[in-house]
């Protein structure tokens, strides 16, 4: 796995997912995502319970489709499940297609846009760490096209990074997450780099702000199933 050394280097420009990123992504996401393999766990676990033994799964903003390479070692192969990876980086997908290539995996991928694409009916669908990167003036709509494409009683997994109603709190969230990252080998410059890089591209929600985005789009429940300070899994149920 190739070391996340992105923002060691002075960037300007605004953060993207582009072939620089997707080259380091599954270490960038281990190292900047607290509890990443823990929270794709549960997700696995939650998505699993609620497929039975059919049905179809989507991952909306599935990068390098480690999560659904994850979920097809876990079911059985002759299940009558479909696993189907979506992205709109071009670079995120030509790496997912080596991985499922690799692995012989039937996982469906498409390069495509969240916002529009053509829905079958699902039991499960996913988007960890990237409703965050969808602008707010459509995130509502993205969730009630995710309920609408869900049958009844099927469950909608989404990972966030969050933010605090409480402005004291939140310093201290964030500050919790730098140091972090700072275990994980980042160094203050990385670190203040990749926020300016993020700022306005990555834009959280409070955790209530995502329960109820859930809540009126479609869900008759919406709980966490996980968070660590500032990071925070759900699981809502049509
Ligand atoms: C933080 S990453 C997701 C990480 C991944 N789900 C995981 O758990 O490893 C966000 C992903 O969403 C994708 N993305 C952002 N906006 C999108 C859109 N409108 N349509 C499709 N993919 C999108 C990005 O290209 C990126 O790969
Ligand atoms: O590094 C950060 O500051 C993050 O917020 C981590 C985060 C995320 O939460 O999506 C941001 C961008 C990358 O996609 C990977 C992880």
């Amino acid at each position: 796995m190739k070391t996340d050394t992105l923002f060691t280097k002075p960037i300007s420009k605004q953060f993207e997912f582009d072939a620089d990123v997707a080259a380091v992504f599954d270490d960038m996401l281990v190292r900047s995502v607290p509890f990443y393999k823990e929270s794709q766990a549960l997700t696995r676990r939650f998505a699993i319970n609620a497929l039975g033994k059919g049905g179809v799964v989507y991952d909306l903003g599935c990068s390098t489709a480690s999560l659904l390479l994850e979920i097809e070692r876990s079911v059985e192969r002759n299940d009558d499940i479909r696993l189907i990876g979506i992205d709109n980086s071009p670079a995120m997908i030509a790496h997912a297609r080596k991985k499922i290539e690799a692995y012989g995996s039937g996982i469906e991928l498409y390069e495509g846009d969240i916002l529009q694409f053509p829905y079958e009916k699902a039991q499960v669908m996913i988007s960890n760490y990237t409703l965050q990167f969808i602008r707010p003036m459509v995130r509502d709509s993205l969730i009630r096209t995710i309920s609408d494409t869900l049958n009844e009683g099927g469950v909608f997994i989404f990972s966030e990074k969050v933010v605090s109603e409480d402005p004291k709190l939140n310093k201290e969230l964030i500050d919790c997450y730098y140091d972090f990252k700072k275990v994980q080998g980042y160094s203050e410059y990385e670190i203040v780099q990749k926020r300016e890089a993020l700022e306005n591209v990555l834009i959280p929600y409070t955790m209530n702000e995502n329960i109820q985005m859930a809540k009126n789009n479609g869900f008759k429940t919406c709980e966490l199933l996980f968070r660590w300070a500032n990071f925070a899994t759900f699981i809502a149920i049509k």
